[in-house]
């Protein structure tokens, strides 16, 4: 058979990793050397080559949307149906394996997974049971402690507090949580590893069982791999699997979760005999972008040590714009990606990354603002929205009248006269007795503890969602969904709104329906459709892509960028304080993490690269001058240019290309520049901060210094400057 197709587009190095004989193997190498490319062909070649079935080989990717994109490419590469091949995040995949093992597991048939908002809520409650100040035990921090410790394989029991009376708190509180969990079948993200974790590692059965099923075991993004994934993957191993890993050191970004970039050297130590393969020529970027990329690396210290290089062009330079505001940044990015679109590019080829999710909103309306279509990528987004969350919150019930999390959310949501008072005493119930919400407030009816208005609303509550239950049961998935919806009362109550955001959440309650429709549960024989949907639901979260294939900029974090390639990049806010972040401070350790956070994001650019900071910005409320970044100081001159504006401001030659300077930004048809001062004859003087719109249409804003700040039509504010 000729398998020389499974070998074009590869280079000598590739190649020798995509036709290895089976063995351990790491690829270590430099971002856009082709690591996933390597390891997609390394798939195919051993289903093609060495006949490995699909049932047996294991691929971890680091994003549920890498793995469908994955599955598909290599299903049309060599025209076989991957059913069968167990490829996903390790969250998906250790979900895979609870499921289809929950008794052994100990857990529900129907449980449920949690998002940190429903942990956020269990924390408090939790807290309120133990009669826990909250201003003194921060659910924020306590959740935080949890999943730390969960990410470090440890249970309340195998913490040894001592005598620190914190702590011993600490692990009270994380103790009586996972109790709360596990009585309402709720396991939580750092739970879905970690139990999985348990289930092969207490279950000779299962642990035997995969460990014959699995030949080979491929893992992309090695490096944020965590302690308790790595455990996970060695039990999995066991001592005959073969297991690659590609990764690279300078791309490990979330150390600040518990990810250790050791586990590499410990992959050499663990598994003898493994092959090291360096990948250095870089197929993505310019030279020039990966000229600065690799000199911003270069400032970091103890890393393994790679070169890379590009036979491509040079391309163009790097342009560095000193925007005026936020405001001013995010309508500079929306300018050039309004031109880069009329040249005929697709929005899609562009992103905009930031370090803050905080960040986006600014850059949103100012997209909206010229109607430009974008999509936030991987940040929590349509799963997060309220409406969302309480229609998924009913659906929950239906699936699992013990859910909490669930039933805390929708009990009294569309208002049904169920106040905190009655609600505290069904806690207080649930508390004493072990209970489940559910199970303190059958009791509490039958035995008539309840009465009055309160006691009828909980009473139809619940009969409606029992009714829903089992008039929906035998109905498609979307249809479920779409009845649920309706008569739970959710649309009505956002019908009476009124108002834009009423209609958004309208539109996006339609859109779960669709979501509902397209789901495909093929994949996931063990559950019911409804079981399975809610599990990717919460798994997905962000990554769900509401209108995934029109055009659109796309919008991200720095570290949801990961994996990816654009051809433009923006990527904002490159000042002190925000990237590198505040929380870094003088930390060596954390700096370094935010350094290969920027070489990160300025290696996700293929073609051009942007880069932007503000002199002045507002952010939670509070306007801040922060010093632009240093990383941009290290950037090499010759690769970066700085904007300039169509401007009349000239800057003093001998200015620092990123120091403090007035801004040269200006407005084309308003006369006035940013940061300008002006007088109004009624309202005083003041300082132009932001305009829209052009021509007869156009708008100012302007702070003044009595009134604050106002918004004007410019043809009628009569303006001076002063
Ligand atoms: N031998 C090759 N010839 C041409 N193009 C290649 C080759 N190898 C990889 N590429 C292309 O280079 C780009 C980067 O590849 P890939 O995404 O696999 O790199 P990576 O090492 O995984 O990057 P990252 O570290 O960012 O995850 C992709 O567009 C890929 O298709
Ligand atoms: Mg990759």
């Amino acid at each position: 058979m000729d398998v020389s197709y499974l070998l074009d587009g590869l280079n000598d190095k590739q190649r020798d990793a995509v036709a290895a004989p089976p063995q351990h193997m790491l690829v270590l190498a430099g971002a856009g050397s082709g690591k996933t490319r390597v390891l997609v062909h390394r798939l195919a070649w051993l289903m093609q080559v060495e006949r490995v079935a699909p049932y047996s080989l294991l691929a971890v990717t680091f994003t549920n949307k890498a793995s469908q994109e994955m599955r598909g490419r290599i299903e049309s590469t060599i025209g076989v149906s991957l059913n069968n091949l167990w490829m996903g995040t390790f969250h998906g995949l250790s979900h895979r394996m609870l499921r289809a093992h929950y008794q052994e597991a100990n857990l529900p048939q129907s449980f449920q997974i949690i998002d940190s908002d429903d942990q956020h809520r269990l924390v408090k409650r939790v807290l309120k049971a133990l009669n826990l100040d909250e201003k003194h035990w921060p659910a924020k921090q306590i959740q935080w402690f949890i999943n730390a410790r969960k990410d470090e394989g440890q249970r309340p029991g195998m913490i040894d507090a001592g005598a620190d009376f914190s702590l011993q708190q600490m692990v009270k509180i994380y103790a009586a949580y996972q109790d709360m969990c596990d009585r309402a079948g709720l396991v939580d993200f750092a739970e879905i590893l970690l139990r999985s974790f348990e289930l092969l590692k207490t279950h000779d059965a299962v642990r035997n069982h995969y460990q014959q099923r699995f030949r080979h075991i491929l893992v992309d993004e090695f490096q944020d791999t965590n302690a308790i994934q790595y455990n996970w993957l060695r039990l999995l191993a066991g001592s005959s699997a073969k297991v690659m890993i590609v990764g690279d050191d300078d791309q490990s970004i979330y150390g600040w979760r518990g990810a250790k970039v050791e586990n590499i050297q410990q992959f050499l130590k663990d598994f003898a005999g493994a092959d090291t393969i360096r990948l250095e020529q870089n197929y993505r970027s310019t030279a020039t972008i990966l000229k600065a990329a690799n000199a911003v690396i270069s400032n970091n210290s103890g890393r393994l040590g790679k070169d890379l290089w590009t036979d491509g062009s040079e391309g163009e330079t790097i342009s560095s714009y000193n925007a005026f505001n936020e405001l001013d940044e995010a309508r500079f990015i929306v300018s050039r990606i309004r031109d880069w679109h009329n040249k005929g590019n697709p929005l899609t080829e562009s992103a905009i990354l930031y370090r803050n999710n905080a960040q986006s909103r600014v850059l949103e309306e100012a997209l909206i603002q010229e109607g430009l279509h974008y999509r936030i990528y991987g940040g929590l987004r349509f799963y997060e929205r309220q409406e969302i969350k309480d229609a998924l919150a009913y659906l929950r019930l239906l699936n699992n009248r013990q859910d909490d999390a669930a039933m805390e959310r929708v009990i009294n949501t569309p208002a049904r006269g169920i106040g905190e008072t009655t609600m505290n005493k069904v806690r207080q119930q649930a508390r004493a007795s072990q209970q489940t919400l559910w199970q303190a407030l059958e009791q509490m009816l039958a035995e008539k503890q309840l009465s009055g208005r309160a006691a009828n609303a909980i009473e139809q509550f619940m009969q409606l969602i029992t009714q829903l239950d089992t008039d929906l049961n035998e109905l498609p998935l979307h249809e479920q969904a779409e009845q649920v919806i309706k008569q739970s009362g959710l649309y009505a109550m956002y019908q009476a709104e009124k108002g834009e955001k009423a209609q958004t959440r309208i539109e996006n309650l339609n859109e779960l329906v669709t979501a509902c429709q397209n789901f495909d549960s093929v994949l996931q024989e063990e559950m019911t459709p409804l079981a399975a949907f809610l599990s990717q639901a919460a798994l997905e979260a962000g990554e769900y892509q509401a209108e995934e294939h029109s055009d659109a900029v796309q919008l991200m974090t720095l570290h949801s960028a990961k994996g990816l390639e654009f051809p433009l990049v923006f990527m904002c806010g490159l000042e002190e304080g925000m990237f590198p972040s505040q929380q870094s401070g003088d930390d060596p350790t954390r700096l370094e993490e935010e350094r290969r956070l920027c070489y990160v994001g300025m290696t996700r650019a293929m073609q051009k690269l942007y880069l932007c900071h503000a002199q002045s910005r507002r952010l939670y409320g509070q306007e801040q001058y922060p010093k632009p970044s240093r990383f941009l100081r290290e950037i090499p001159d010759d690769c970066v240019e700085e904007i300039r504006l169509t401007t009349q401001v000239s800057r003093p030659a001998q200015l620092n290309r990123y120091s403090h300077a007035a801004s040269h930004s200006a407005f084309e048809n308003t006369g006035f520049k940013l940061g300008q001062r002006v007088l109004h004859e009624k309202f005083g003087e003041g300082t132009v901060l932001n305009y829209e719109g052009s021509g007869p249409q156009s708008r100012i804003q302007v702070n003044f210094d009595q009134l604050g700040s106002k918004w004007l039509m410019t043809a009628y504010a009569r303006l001076e400057a002063v």
